[in-house]
């Protein structure tokens, strides 16, 4: 009997570049001989499962439980779900389980308020608002109209935006905070002008007053691809979505990073725009586009060199609005060492406040680490789904403070906790002290080699010198 391989038509050569490509990054070729064998993944939407049944008959194969994945089911890749009755009535997604470990690796709790920064088309956004449930609060942001105008769509089709907000802007320049805080809460309004200044339910047939607006900002952008104004457009709000009742003066009112820190994002997704070479089957399709159109979208240094500066920016932006104790995720569909672990590296150079965590959960996920410890790389050798890298960041609130020509940064977890953690890192090695303290309300730091911290009653005064 033939063995299930030499039944595989076999797979076309790669070209040359691609495959000098695929040896600098580390990557297994074979990878992308696998893109009509790997399965095709669904999510089913929670309190769906007693549909299982239903869907098989309608599928006409079986839905073959993911045991590392809560709510996702395996089918054979040529199994079509778009035109079938379960997706068009909103039973079902189509997900690649990669993709929902990345959301997972969030650890997104009900109540928590979460940015997704590159949402479109939106299947991520999806599953964070099925996590949250009835509660909290979902902000999505994509540069792209088109786009954001599917996520939309997708929102509305399974009855998921309640409490999410859309807005169409750079996400490298995004800046505003969940409606949660006291720099945009909401006020009396009292005179006419006022109330006409207000946001009402939302409607899909927009004031002529908002139309022009919008054309007016649209002409003066330009491309949507170039914008470069911070000033982001609103696309779609739910009725929780905490915009309704709020003036346009304080919804759009832009936070600056001490104030994200407290008042910030508990989760913020960075799912950046990519080469998507982890994607075997948008490889494959160049097959029918032309390698030269490869080497021009995924070769060329100079594209991933302009990537490779958003992705930092996002990334940056993002870590940016995160509120203090919070978490970050950063995912890309790309298999390279230059858009993941390097982008990175040169964020945690830059950025002393951020820690690079483990994700719990991947112990039991079919991944493998990544070039730097704590991070994920799946693909469809290691853990038969799409490519993907995942980093999951956390945020302290970090003082700042140079001792004779060394920078030391004391890293204050969670400042209304009773246990605090002081990180003292210098280039040549790293101690980590914990004390519990006594309602440690002030902080202060005096120039030299001591660091001041004193509680809110004043009965616990810290004083820590530095003997370096
Ligand atoms: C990998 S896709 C995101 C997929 C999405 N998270 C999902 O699960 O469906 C990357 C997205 O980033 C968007 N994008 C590219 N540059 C951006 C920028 N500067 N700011 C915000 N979004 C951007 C693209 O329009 C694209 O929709």
């Amino acid at each position: 009997m033939a063995d299930s391989a030499s039944e595989q038509p076999p797979a076309p050569p790669l070209p040359r570049a691609f495959l000098d490509f695929l040896e600098e990054n580390g990557l297994d070729p074979s990878i992308y001989s696998k893109g009509d064998t790997i399965p095709r993944y669904i999510r089913l939407k929670p309190g769906c499962e007693i549909w299982v049944p239903g869907i098989e008959a309608e599928l006409g194969c079986e839905l073959k439980r993911v045991d590392w994945l809560p709510g996702f089911y395996a089918v054979p890749p040529q199994i079509k779900i778009a035109s079938s009755e379960s997706y068009k009535s909103g039973k079902i997604y189509g997900m690649d389980a990669a993709s929902g470990a990345a959301v997972l690796a969030l650890g997104v709790s009900e109540g928590d308020h979460v940015l997704d920064l590159c949402t479109a088309p939106g299947a991520k956004l999806c599953m964070l608002s099925d996590l949250l449930g009835s509660s909290g609060s979902l902000t999505g942001v994509d540069i792209s109209r088109d786009r954001l105008a599917a996520c939309r769509t997708m929102l509305q089709k399974y009855e998921l935006g309640d409490r999410c907000r859309l807005f169409i802007a750079d996400g490298t320049l995004f800046s505003l905070l969940p409606l949660r805080s006291p720099v945009n809460e909401k006020s009396y309004v009292t005179n006419e002008a006022d109330v006409a200044n207000i946001f009402g339910e939302w409607t899909s047939k927009r004031s002529y007053k908002d139309r022009k607006a919008a054309v007016k900002l649209r002409n003066s952008i330009g491309s949507q691809l170039s914008l470069t104004t911070s000033e982001p457009e609103l696309f779609f709000y739910g009725k929780s979505s905490g915009v309704v009742g709020l003036r346009r003066s304080e919804l759009f009112c832009a936070a600056n990073n001490a104030e994200a820190s407290s008042f910030g994002y508990d989760r913020v997704l960075v799912d950046a725009e990519c080469t998507h070479d982890g994607s075997v089957k948008h490889i494959q399709k160049f097959e029918y586009w032309g390698w030269k159109t490869l080497e021009h979208r995924v070769l060329d240094a100079k594209r991933t060199n302009s990537l490779m500066h958003v992705q930092l920016q996002l990334l940056t932006n993002g870590f940016g609005l995160l509120k203090a104790g919070g978490t970050l995720v950063y995912s890309t569909c790309s298999l390279t060492f230059a858009q993941n672990e390097d982008v990175i590296e040169q964020f945690l150079m830059e950025n002393p406040s951020a820690e690079l965590q483990a994700v719990d959960a991947s112990k039991n996920w079919p991944c493998r680490s990544g070039k730097i410890p704590n991070t994920l790389r799946f693909d469809p050798n290691t853990s038969e789904t799409s490519g993907l890298f995942v980093a999951k960041f956390t945020k302290y609130l970090t003082l700042v403070h140079t001792l004779g020509g060394l920078n030391v940064i004391y890293n204050v977890f969670d400042p209304g906790a009773s246990a605090m953690t002081f990180l003292i890192r210098n280039p040549q090695s790293m101690w980590s002290m914990t004390w519990f303290l006594p309602r440690m309300k002030k902080r202060q730091v005096t120039v030299g080699h001591e660091v001041l911290f004193q509680s809110a009653d004043n009965q616990c005064i810290i004083h820590l010198w530095i003997g370096i």
